[in-house]
């Protein structure tokens, strides 16, 4: 048996858990959905659940559940059909985890989020408040994208970044990724030599590891969408577990399974990681160097005199890029003005504008407490584009 490392026992401690299971582990080689292996996952989290932790599962398989009764020979690729397969795939993957979770006395239930729901704040609470009386009441909330709904230009397509998300949102002591694989390895396991990473500390110990976009025939993102949610998971404090559905319990335990992402002392709110890693933009600002310097060494608000361009056409409270006149990137962050009122405001000072559109038009274009300046990402940082700045 594998020994149990340190570090690893606050998995076992854990009480709220936040686990994915992704499509690779779900679907059966001819892309239907694969009970058998659902099941298995059941009596383990209802075995968790039964010794008092409280289990999120963010599960994937709609689309797997959702073909074969529509009539359709394989997976669909266009967003339509996938919509349509979803529809019907959700309420059969629903009824499966409820049967199975009943065998344990345990009542399980659907939530299902679009990104816009993690966007603004009123809907962001709401969803909080629903995962919590789920929880005070005993059942399992089971999440996944409202794939019937989610337009291609506002989804998260991944359930891995979906799953840090949602871990952020309820608070959870740690977050499991379940895959076709036992955490990360230096390269896709495939490759002669490939090695298992144990531990991630920081960006920095993943440097030159090879990972690819997809990797199974039936997943979305591949290594990279499950290192952005570890990665969105370590800024906000959540520990990660990386590793297989068969190694789950072992996980649980505090074995030396997988690979643990180990959560960053400088936690970053919750917020920030949505707008910096989660959030689809909508527009981009372009700002000359000065409103670059003060917003990089300040930390200041962005304000219409340093916008250039505005790109785009957004509402007040969207998502947008700002960016350099080189268009590097410098942050993102939530838009006071919309696209059309933004234009008779370009680099005119405050007090112009107060004397001549009117009080509606000296707040800051995009609030210092709405934005957040862009970092290297893991995938800037596996290749080769970026590094985090040493401690
Ligand atoms: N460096 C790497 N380490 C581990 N797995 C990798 C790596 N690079 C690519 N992969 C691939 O990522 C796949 C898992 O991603 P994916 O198929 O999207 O899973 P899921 O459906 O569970 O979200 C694995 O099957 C593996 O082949
Ligand atoms: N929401 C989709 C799954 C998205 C997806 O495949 O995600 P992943 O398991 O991360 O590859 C579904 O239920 O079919």
């Amino acid at each position: 048996m594998n020994s149990p490392i340190r570090e690893r026992a606050q998995l076992a401690q854990a009480h709220r858990i936040v686990v994915k299971i992704g499509s690779s582990s779900l679907t059966r080689p001819d892309g239907r959905l694969n009970i058998p292996a659902l099941r298995k996952l059941v009596d383990v989290l209802a075995e968790e659940v039964l010794r008092g932790k409280q289990i999120v599962l963010v599960s994937s398989g709609a689309v797997a559940a959702g073909f074969v009764p529509l009539g359709l020979a394989k997976r669909p690729n266009d967003l339509a059909t996938a919509q349509a397969a979803a529809a019907v795939g959700q309420s059969s993957l629903m009824a499966t985890y409820t049967d199975a979770f009943r065998a344990y006395d345990l009542t399980a239930g659907q939530i299902l989020l679009t990104a816009a729901d993690t966007v603004r704040r009123h809907r962001y609470r709401h969803v909080v408040q629903a995962f919590e009386r789920m929880l005070e009441l005993g059942a399992v909330p089971i999440v996944n994208e409202n794939d019937a709904l989610a337009t291609s230009e506002f989804r998260f397509g991944d359930n891995d970044r979906l799953a840090a998300l949602v871990a952020q949102l309820v608070r959870a002591d740690a977050m499991v990724l379940l895959t076709d694989v036992n955490g990360l390895y230096t390269a896709p396991p495939t490759t002669p030599g490939a090695e298992r990473i144990p531990v991630v500390h920081d960006l920095r110990d993943i440097q030159g590891v090879e990972v690819t976009g997809r990797g199974s025939a039936f997943g979305t993102g591949g290594m990279i969408t499950k290192l952005q949610s570890a990665e969105m998971a370590m800024v906000t404090g959540i520990p990660t577990m990386l590793t297989t559905t068969g190694n789950i319990g072992a996980a649980l335990r505090g074995e030396d399974v997988g690979t643990w992402f180990v959560p960053s002392s400088n936690r970053t709110s919750r917020r920030k990681v949505w707008l910096e890693h989660a959030a689809q933009m909508t527009g981009r600002l372009i700002v000359d160097s000065g409103a670059e310097r003060a917003l990089r060494e300040r930390g200041a608000s962005l304000l219409a005199a340093g916008i250039r361009e505005v790109r785009g056409e957004f509402a007040a409270g969207d998502p947008v890029e700002i960016v350099s006149e080189s268009l590097d990137m410098i942050a993102h962050g939530i838009v006071g003005y919309a696209s059309t009122e933004l234009p008779q405001m370009l680099g005119r000072s405050t007090d112009d504008m107060r004397k001549e559109l009117g009080e509606d038009y000296v707040r800051s274009v995009v609030h210092r407490d709405d934005m957040t300046i862009v970092s290297p990402t893991v995938t800037d940082v596996i290749t080769g584009n970026g590094l985090p700045v040493a401690d």
